[in-house]
């Protein structure tokens, strides 16, 4: 485990691609003043940065596989130790993708003391992630990728989820609704830590 981060508070946001990590992690920041770190963001940041490890991120993503473990993992370190003395807390969006991820993250970095489940149905997610497909840019933000990501989403990520509702760390959060409303339960699970 790592010294620098012993202290610190970890919520994993898992949730299908589309379920809205993403759009509830920027609230949870803007009004609890936690570090958000997205697995995908950091890797499409790498993938932006042109170098030689991005272009081989690129085709494993544009394909919707997940890319190797330890390079994830890393970054995700790298990013939490970079804020470690200042942040209140992290927000860990689309992070573990799979059991083993989580098991890993404990083993490097330490335990989560909340599991965020945004859930919504295939269909909404599918029709969430066409509609910023129009604008988003993102590569893998179309029809067949959508796909092959909610299949994957399906077979390796929900089994993390009952991974950690053993340890009862884990809060459902149905984001069939608003975003405000979505927010007004993610707040109170976030709350009921303190
Ligand atoms: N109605 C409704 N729409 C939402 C909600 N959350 C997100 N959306 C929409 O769904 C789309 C996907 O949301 P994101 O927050 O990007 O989803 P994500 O889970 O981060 O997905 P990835 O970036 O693929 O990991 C957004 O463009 C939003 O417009 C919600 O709570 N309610
Ligand atoms: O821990 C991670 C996070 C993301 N990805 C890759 O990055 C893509 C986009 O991830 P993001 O979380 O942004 O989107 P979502 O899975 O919600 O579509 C995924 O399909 C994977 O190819 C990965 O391999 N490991
Ligand atoms: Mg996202």
């Amino acid at each position: 485990m790592s010294d620098k981060l012993k202290d610190a508070k970890i919520i994993f946001v898992v949730g299908g691609p589309g379920s809205g990590k993403g759009t509830q992690c920027e609230k949870v920041v803007a009004k609890y003043g936690y570090t958000h770190l997205s697995s995908g963001d950091l890797l499409r940041a790498e993938v932006a940065s042109g170098s030689e490890r991005g272009k081989q991120l690129s085709a494993i993503m544009q394909k919707g596989e997940l890319v190797p473990l330890d390079t994830v993992l890393d970054m995700i370190k790298d990013a939490m130790i970079a804020k470690a003395d200042v942040s209140k807390g992290f927000l860990i969006d689309g992070y573990p993708r799979e059991v083993k991820q989580g098991e890993e993250f404990e083993k490097k970095i330490g335990p989560p003391s909340l599991l965020l489940y945004i859930d919504a149905k295939a269909e909404t997610m599918v029709k969430r992630l066409m509609k910023r497909g129009e604008t988003s840019g993102r590569a893998d933000d179309n029809e067949e990728t959508i796909k092959k990501r909610l299949d994957l989403y399906y077979k390796a990520t929900e089994p993390v989820i009952a991974y950690y509702e053993s340890r009862g760390i884990v809060r459902k959060i149905d984001s069939e609704a608003s975003v405000d409303e979505v927010f007004s339960h993610v707040a109170k699970a976030i709350d009921a830590l303190k």
